[in-house]
């Protein structure tokens, strides 16, 4: 199967910052923002999110990276034990925590997330952030902020490639 490019570099470049504005704007007191991003790509997007606000607004937010791994559906119990360990340094409570990840599909991986998260605490609000949303949702979950939709078949796939991890920023789908 062939690998097409739906986005370069400049393109994601635009969605961070239309984002990042979004942000700001629908959450102006930056003294309550949290961002936590899935490990890995998220917490890559959530750094250059961060970077971003710091430009716009001069406040650097706090941000934790996650690995939803412990909290995941469809693993034994044996690896649910180790949700007992702290996965949150920050203190959420009372923070509008917002999730980033490269790309939302069947919103479990944002599911487990929001498990993990409010286990450390009670935050007064959850939003969340997506570079892209695929569709075919399997539970009742929605991104607040998304660099694009695309619609895709169920047998199709999305990459979200990064500088920080891929060597070049596209996004691609096969
Ligand atoms: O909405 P969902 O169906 O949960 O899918 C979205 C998740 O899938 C991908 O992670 P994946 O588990 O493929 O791991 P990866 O990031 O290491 O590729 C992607 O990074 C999202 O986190
Ligand atoms: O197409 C997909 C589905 C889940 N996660 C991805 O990164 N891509």
């Amino acid at each position: 199967m062939s690998e097409r490019i739906l986005h370069n570099p400049q393109d994601i470049k635009r969605m961070l910052t239309r984002i990042a504005h979004e942000i700001l704007e629908k959450v102006p007191n930056l003294e309550q923002l949290v961002l936590v991003g899935i490990k890995r790509r998220g917490e890559f997007l959530a750094h250059r999110l961060q970077d971003l606000i710091l430009k716009f607004e001069g406040v650097k937010v706090p941000l934790e990276g996650l690995d939803i791994t412990p909290y995941r559906d469809d693993i034994d119990r044996k690896h649910q034990e180790a949700k007992q360990e702290k996965v949150f340094t920050l203190d959420l409570n009372h923070k509008t925590v917002i999730i980033v990840d490269d790309v939302l599909y069947t919103g479990r991986t944002i599911r487990s997330a929001m498990d993990a998260i409010m286990d450390a605490g009670r935050p007064d609000a959850i939003r969340l952030a997506v570079m892209v949303d695929r569709g075919h949702r399997e539970l009742p979950i929605r991104a607040d902020f998304v660099g694009k939709n695309i619609p895709t078949s169920h047998k199709e796939i999305i990459n979200l490639h990064l500088e920080e991890v891929d060597g070049e920023d596209k996004i691609t789908i096969i």
